[in-house]
This record gives C-alpha cells, structure tokens and sequence, in this order.
C-alpha cells in the first residue's frame, strides 16, 4: 500500500508505510547467548521498542488460546512454529507501537534465512544485524541456570540440545546472509554483561 491524499490534502501514511521506514534491528544468536539482557538495556539507554519472537509466542501460550496450546506443543519440543504466525504477531505488535516507537528491537528472529525473507516482503529490511555469539557450553550453563527459577518449559536438558542443535543448523545462515550486506556486527557475549553492553551500543551508535 502507498500514501494516499486525505480530504484536507494532507498526506496520509499507511500502517505498512510507516513500519517499513523504521529503524529495524535484527537481534540473532543462540539459545541463552544473552539476546534478551541485552536488549533491555538498549531499551534503557536508546528507548527502542523490544520484540522477542519467543516472549510474543509465549504470551498467546498464556493467554490459553486454542492457538496457543498448538504453539506451546512445538516449543516444548524444542521446534520452530510455523513462520507466517510469528511474523503476524510480529508485525501487529509493530503496528501498535510505531507511532510512539525510535527504532524496533526484533529478538530471536529471524531463525531461519526464509523467516528473514518474509519479514522484509511484509515488513521492510533491517539496518544492522547484532549477532550475539557465545560458546554452545556457555549457552547450555546459562539456560540450565536461568531453568531453575524461568518457569520455562523448554529450559530443560533435552529441549535445550534441540534447540542448539536447530540454531546451529538453521539459523546460523541467516548470519552469512546479512554479512553478504554489510549489516552485522559480531558481538562476543562470553564477556561481562556491562562490557557485551558497551560494544552493543558502539554498534547502534555507528548507525545513521
Ligand atoms: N555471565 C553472563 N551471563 C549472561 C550474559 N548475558 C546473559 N546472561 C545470562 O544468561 C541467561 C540467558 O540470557 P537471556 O538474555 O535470557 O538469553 P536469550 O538469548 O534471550 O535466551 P533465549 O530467550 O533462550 O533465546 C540469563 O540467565 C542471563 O542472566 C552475559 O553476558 N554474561
Ligand atoms: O521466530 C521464532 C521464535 C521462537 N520460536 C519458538 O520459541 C522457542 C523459544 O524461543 P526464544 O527466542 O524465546 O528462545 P531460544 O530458543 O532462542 O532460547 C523456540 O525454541 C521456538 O520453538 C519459533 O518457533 N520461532
Ligand atoms: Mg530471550
């Protein structure tokens, strides 16, 4: 869809106009590399909207939806949900926020390099690409850790060598895809929180 001229001659914006010239970053790593806490510290500093792919699946799980039962059936399994409901659920929480909205965080996604192509038909194309990189060993620590309080049905043993497996598998090319473009930036998260932080905001400091 495009503009339109309203009665009074004013130029009117679409919803898809307006999602698509927002500042859009991809946030992508593995399970547990630290994608979340440090996306809430980019909220903190830069007032940027955080969209967790996983937190949106998990909240229609909570909401005890028929869809949601579905959906919680292949997350516990460690799976990825089919790709046309994330990113309705992407861009609808999009829509609802680009009015008051800097820039937009999309966490966890896209998983896989079609989910990316999809979301730039829909949506419109990201700008930079944090790719949030720890070792599979610290990544299963960290999760086996966050699972005794997380209340998360896929922080066990099992689901999380799944879901490493199927980063590795799937999603890891969606870093080879973007660094073709220029747009990603390699952070290690073996270091300190505060000091992942510091080279997370040089990266968007970069950005025009
Ligand atoms: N030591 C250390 N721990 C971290 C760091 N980043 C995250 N953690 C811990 O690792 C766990 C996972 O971090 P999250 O931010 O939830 O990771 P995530 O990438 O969003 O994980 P998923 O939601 O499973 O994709 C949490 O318990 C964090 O406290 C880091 O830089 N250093
Ligand atoms: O785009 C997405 C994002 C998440 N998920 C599902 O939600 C789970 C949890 O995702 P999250 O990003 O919260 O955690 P991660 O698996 O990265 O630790 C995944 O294992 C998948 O089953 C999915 O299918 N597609
Ligand atoms: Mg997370």
């Amino acid at each position: 869809m495009g503009c339109s001229a309203s009665c009074s001659g004013r130029i009117v914006h679409s919803d898809d106009d307006k999602i698509k010239d927002a500042k859009i970053i991809f946030v992508v790593g593995g399970p547990g590399s630290g994608k979340g806490t440090q996306c809430e510290k980019v909220v903190a500093k830069y007032g940027y909207t955080h969209l967790s792919s996983g937190d949106l699946l998990r909240a229609e799980v909570a909401s005890g939806s028929e869809r949601g039962k579905t959906l919680q059936a292949i997350m516990q399994k460690g799976e990825l949900v089919p790709l046309d409901t994330v990113l309705d659920m992407i861009k609808d929480a999009m829509i609802a926020k680009v009015d008051v909205s800097k820039g937009f965080l999309i966490d966890g996604y896209p998983r896989e390099v079609k989910q990316g192509e999809e979301f730039e038909k829909k949506i419109g194309a990201p700008c930079l690409l944090l790719y949030i990189d720890a070792k599979g060993e610290t990544m299963v620590k960290r999760l086996m850790k966050r699972g005794e309080t997380s209340g998360r049905s896929d922080d066990n043993e099992e689901t999380i060598k799944k879901r490493l497996d199927l980063y590795y598998k799937a999603t890891e090319p969606v870093i080879a895809f973007y660094s073709s473009r220029g747009i990603v930036r390699k952070i290690d998260s073996e270091l300190p929180v505060d000091e992942v932080f510091g080279h997370v905001a040089k990266a968007i400091d970069g950005l025009k």
